[in-house]
Protein backbone atom coordinates (compact mmCIF):
# COMPACT_ATOMS: atom_id res chain seq x y z
CA UNK A 1 0.00 0.00 0.00
CA UNK A 2 1.47 3.56 -0.81
CA UNK A 3 2.37 5.38 2.05
CA UNK A 4 1.08 9.32 2.99
CA UNK A 5 3.32 12.22 4.73
CA UNK A 6 1.38 14.82 5.98
CA UNK A 7 3.97 17.70 5.72
CA UNK A 8 4.06 21.51 6.87
CA UNK A 9 1.86 20.15 10.26
CA UNK A 10 1.79 23.78 12.80
CA UNK A 11 -1.19 21.92 15.27
CA UNK A 12 -1.93 18.88 17.44
CA UNK A 13 -5.03 18.69 16.26
CA UNK A 14 -3.77 18.79 12.22
CA UNK A 15 -1.31 15.83 13.32
CA UNK A 16 -4.41 13.96 15.29
CA UNK A 17 -6.65 14.09 11.98
CA UNK A 18 -3.55 13.11 10.07
CA UNK A 19 -2.85 10.19 12.15
CA UNK A 20 -6.71 8.54 12.92
CA UNK A 21 -7.04 9.04 9.28
CA UNK A 22 -4.24 6.69 8.44
CA UNK A 23 -1.42 8.60 7.81
CA UNK A 24 2.07 7.10 7.73
CA UNK A 25 4.44 9.99 8.86
CA UNK A 26 3.62 13.30 9.82
CA UNK A 27 6.31 16.34 8.57
CA UNK A 28 7.54 19.72 10.53
CA UNK A 29 9.07 22.41 8.74
CA UNK A 30 12.37 24.04 10.22
CA UNK A 31 13.16 26.24 7.62
CA UNK A 32 11.69 29.60 6.43
CA UNK A 33 8.33 28.79 5.15
CA UNK A 34 5.00 29.80 6.53
CA UNK A 35 5.02 26.17 8.22
CA UNK A 36 7.83 26.81 9.79
CA UNK A 37 7.51 25.68 13.55
CA UNK A 38 9.36 25.77 16.17
CA UNK A 39 11.51 22.77 17.76
CA UNK A 40 9.35 22.79 21.54
CA UNK A 41 5.80 23.22 19.22
CA UNK A 42 6.92 20.36 17.01
CA UNK A 43 8.27 18.33 20.47
CA UNK A 44 4.83 18.79 21.82
CA UNK A 45 3.27 18.01 18.81
CA UNK A 46 5.36 14.54 18.60
CA UNK A 47 4.58 13.70 22.14
CA UNK A 48 0.61 13.90 21.38
CA UNK A 49 1.07 11.29 18.59
CA UNK A 50 0.25 7.94 18.96
CA UNK A 51 3.25 4.74 18.08
CA UNK A 52 3.70 4.08 14.64
CA UNK A 53 3.99 7.31 13.09
CA UNK A 54 7.05 8.43 11.41
CA UNK A 55 8.06 12.21 12.51
CA UNK A 56 9.84 13.78 9.56
CA UNK A 57 11.60 17.09 10.42
CA UNK A 58 12.38 19.16 7.25
CA UNK A 59 15.42 21.45 7.46
CA UNK A 60 17.12 23.27 4.24
CA UNK A 61 20.82 23.79 4.48
CA UNK A 62 20.80 23.79 8.04
CA UNK A 63 23.89 23.38 10.17
CA UNK A 64 25.03 19.67 11.39
CA UNK A 65 24.80 20.57 14.77
CA UNK A 66 21.57 22.02 14.58
CA UNK A 67 19.98 19.49 12.85
CA UNK A 68 21.01 16.77 15.12
CA UNK A 69 19.74 18.77 18.18
CA UNK A 70 16.88 19.41 16.81
CA UNK A 71 16.19 15.39 15.67
CA UNK A 72 17.26 14.49 19.30
CA UNK A 73 14.92 17.34 21.16
CA UNK A 74 11.78 16.00 19.23
CA UNK A 75 12.63 12.58 18.78
CA UNK A 76 12.53 12.37 15.13
CA UNK A 77 12.61 9.36 13.11
CA UNK A 78 13.63 10.93 10.05
CA UNK A 79 15.35 13.98 8.45
CA UNK A 80 14.36 15.44 5.19
CA UNK A 81 16.56 17.50 3.29
CA UNK A 82 15.33 20.33 0.43
CA UNK A 83 18.78 22.37 0.25
CA UNK A 84 21.79 21.65 -1.67
CA UNK A 85 23.38 19.40 1.59
CA UNK A 86 26.06 17.51 0.30
CA UNK A 87 26.30 13.38 0.21
CA UNK A 88 28.98 14.07 3.07
CA UNK A 89 26.42 15.59 5.14
CA UNK A 90 24.01 12.79 5.14
CA UNK A 91 25.88 10.96 5.52
CA UNK A 92 27.40 12.60 8.63
CA UNK A 93 24.17 13.07 9.95
CA UNK A 94 23.55 9.23 11.01
CA UNK A 95 19.76 9.38 11.17
CA UNK A 96 17.71 7.75 8.36
CA UNK A 97 17.16 10.20 5.56
CA UNK A 98 14.99 11.63 2.89
CA UNK A 99 16.68 13.44 0.35
CA UNK A 100 14.48 16.08 -2.04
CA UNK A 101 15.12 16.41 -5.60
CA UNK A 102 13.20 19.02 -7.53
CA UNK A 103 12.08 18.25 -11.09
CA UNK A 104 12.10 20.55 -13.76
CA UNK A 105 12.15 19.66 -17.38
CA UNK A 106 13.99 16.35 -16.92
CA UNK A 107 15.24 13.94 -14.24
CA UNK A 108 18.97 12.57 -14.06
CA UNK A 109 18.58 8.90 -12.64
CA UNK A 110 22.57 8.33 -12.02
CA UNK A 111 21.95 11.55 -9.69
CA UNK A 112 19.20 10.02 -7.87
CA UNK A 113 21.21 6.89 -7.58
CA UNK A 114 24.45 8.36 -6.30
CA UNK A 115 22.99 10.21 -3.27
CA UNK A 116 23.40 8.42 -0.19
CA UNK A 117 19.62 8.60 1.19
CA UNK A 118 17.24 6.14 2.56
CA UNK A 119 14.68 7.50 0.42
CA UNK A 120 14.31 9.66 -2.40
CA UNK A 121 11.41 12.15 -2.84
CA UNK A 122 10.66 14.34 -6.24
CA UNK A 123 9.09 17.84 -5.82
CA UNK A 124 8.72 20.59 -8.26
CA UNK A 125 11.38 22.91 -9.29
CA UNK A 126 9.85 26.40 -8.77
CA UNK A 127 12.74 29.35 -8.79
CA UNK A 128 13.10 30.60 -5.06
CA UNK A 129 11.04 28.21 -3.30
CA UNK A 130 12.51 25.10 -2.12
CA UNK A 131 9.14 23.24 -1.51
CA UNK A 132 5.71 23.85 -0.28
CA UNK A 133 4.75 25.31 -3.73
CA UNK A 134 1.34 23.09 -4.83
CA UNK A 135 2.59 23.07 -8.11
CA UNK A 136 2.75 19.47 -9.67
CA UNK A 137 5.90 18.41 -11.77
CA UNK A 138 4.81 16.39 -15.37
CA UNK A 139 4.40 12.71 -13.61
CA UNK A 140 5.59 11.02 -16.96
CA UNK A 141 8.96 12.38 -16.07
CA UNK A 142 8.56 9.77 -12.82
CA UNK A 143 6.97 6.83 -14.51
CA UNK A 144 8.82 4.01 -14.72
CA UNK A 145 11.58 5.51 -12.99
CA UNK A 146 13.92 2.56 -11.03
CA UNK A 147 15.77 3.33 -8.22
CA UNK A 148 17.29 1.06 -5.75
CA UNK A 149 15.59 3.51 -2.90
CA UNK A 150 11.83 4.38 -2.50
CA UNK A 151 10.84 7.25 -4.41
CA UNK A 152 8.47 9.61 -2.71
CA UNK A 153 6.11 11.70 -4.61
CA UNK A 154 5.15 15.31 -3.72
CA UNK A 155 4.65 18.76 -5.42
CA UNK A 156 0.78 19.87 -6.12
CA UNK A 157 -1.00 17.04 -4.92
CA UNK A 158 -4.53 17.34 -3.91
CA UNK A 159 -7.11 14.60 -3.08
CA UNK A 160 -8.10 15.45 -6.68
CA UNK A 161 -5.38 14.76 -8.64
CA UNK A 162 -3.34 12.48 -6.04
CA UNK A 163 -4.96 8.86 -7.70
CA UNK A 164 -3.86 9.70 -11.16
CA UNK A 165 -0.28 10.38 -9.90
CA UNK A 166 -0.23 7.16 -8.02
CA UNK A 167 -1.33 5.25 -11.13
CA UNK A 168 0.98 6.63 -13.30
CA UNK A 169 4.33 7.08 -10.63
CA UNK A 170 3.29 3.95 -8.39
CA UNK A 171 5.58 5.77 -5.58
CA UNK A 172 6.57 4.02 -2.32
CA UNK A 173 4.75 7.27 -0.71
CA UNK A 174 3.21 10.53 -1.84
CA UNK A 175 4.15 13.42 0.43
CA UNK A 176 1.36 16.52 0.68
CA UNK A 177 1.74 19.98 2.18
CA UNK A 178 -0.81 22.55 0.55
CA UNK A 179 -2.74 20.61 -1.27
CA UNK A 180 -4.66 20.04 2.33
CA UNK A 181 -4.90 23.17 3.71
CA UNK A 182 -7.34 25.59 4.18
CA UNK A 183 -7.61 27.67 0.97
CA UNK A 184 -5.25 30.77 0.90
CA UNK A 185 -3.79 29.99 4.75
CA UNK A 186 -0.80 28.47 4.36
CA UNK A 187 0.45 26.36 7.32
CA UNK A 188 -3.60 25.45 8.15
CA UNK A 189 -4.79 22.28 6.71
CA UNK A 190 -8.00 21.47 6.27
CA UNK A 191 -9.20 18.13 8.27
CA UNK A 192 -11.90 17.22 5.51
CA UNK A 193 -9.00 17.17 2.78
CA UNK A 194 -6.67 15.78 4.94
CA UNK A 195 -8.84 13.07 5.10
CA UNK A 196 -9.95 12.82 1.58
CA UNK A 197 -6.75 12.98 0.31
CA UNK A 198 -5.23 10.12 2.65
CA UNK A 199 -8.79 7.68 1.16
CA UNK A 200 -8.05 8.56 -1.97
CA UNK A 201 -4.14 6.97 -1.85
CA UNK A 202 -5.24 4.25 0.28
CA UNK A 203 -8.52 3.54 -0.83
CA UNK A 204 -10.39 3.75 2.33
O1 LIG B 1 6.25 23.23 2.80
C1 LIG B 1 7.08 24.14 2.84
O2 LIG B 1 6.75 25.32 3.04
C2 LIG B 1 8.54 23.85 2.64
C3 LIG B 1 9.45 24.90 2.70
C4 LIG B 1 10.80 24.66 2.52
C5 LIG B 1 11.24 23.36 2.29
C6 LIG B 1 10.33 22.31 2.22
C7 LIG B 1 8.98 22.54 2.38
N1 LIG B 1 8.06 21.51 2.28
C8 LIG B 1 8.46 20.15 2.16
C9 LIG B 1 7.46 19.13 1.85
O3 LIG B 1 7.66 17.97 2.21
C10 LIG B 1 6.24 19.39 1.04
O4 LIG B 1 5.28 18.44 1.38
C11 LIG B 1 6.55 19.23 -0.42
O5 LIG B 1 7.44 20.25 -0.78
C12 LIG B 1 5.27 19.32 -1.26
O6 LIG B 1 4.61 20.54 -1.04
P1 LIG B 1 3.21 20.85 -1.75
O7 LIG B 1 3.46 21.04 -3.21
O8 LIG B 1 2.72 22.10 -1.08
O9 LIG B 1 2.29 19.69 -1.46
Amino acid sequence: MVRVKICGITDISSALTAAEAGADAVGFIFAPSPRRITPSQACRICRELPPFITRVGVFVDAPLEEVRAVAEYCGLDAIQLHGSESPDYCRSLGRRVIKAFRVGDEIDPAELSDYPADAILLDTFVAGQKGGTGQPFDWQLAAGLKLSRPLILAGGLTPENVGRAVSIVQPYGVDVSSGVEKEGQPGKKDPDKIRRFIAAVKGL
